[in-house]
């Protein structure tokens, strides 16, 4: 099943720059563990915001749930997600 999600991310603004970068190491190393195992098939920055847009291959909700909510960042993360069906135009 794949799904979209949106992650728009808020620090506290009492969170250190120390704090803050040791977050987005640890986000790094649990997003790309995702994609070399195929479950994340992408991701991409919305431009001027601290938010992206990542696409997951997963089994069913459940397998995303615990996705979503391992992120490091799960707790500063207000995540949409649309679950997407093939669209009957699509050439592929
Ligand atoms: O958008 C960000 O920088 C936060 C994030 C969530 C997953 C990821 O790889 O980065």
């Amino acid at each position: 099943m794949l799904f979209l999600a949106r992650m728009d991310v808020t620090f506290p603004e009492s969170m250190t720059a120390e704090t803050k970068a040791e977050f987005q190491v640890k986000e790094k190393e649990y997003s790309g563990n995702l994609q070399r195992e195929g479950r994340m098939r992408d991701i991409w920055r919305v431009v001027g915001e601290y938010a992206n847009y990542s696409v997951y291959d997963v089994a069913d909700n459940d397998e995303l749930h615990t996705i979503l909510s391992g992120f490091p960042m799960y707790p500063y993360m207000d995540i949409k997600v649309t679950p997407l069906a093939k669209h009957p135009n699509s050439i592929k």
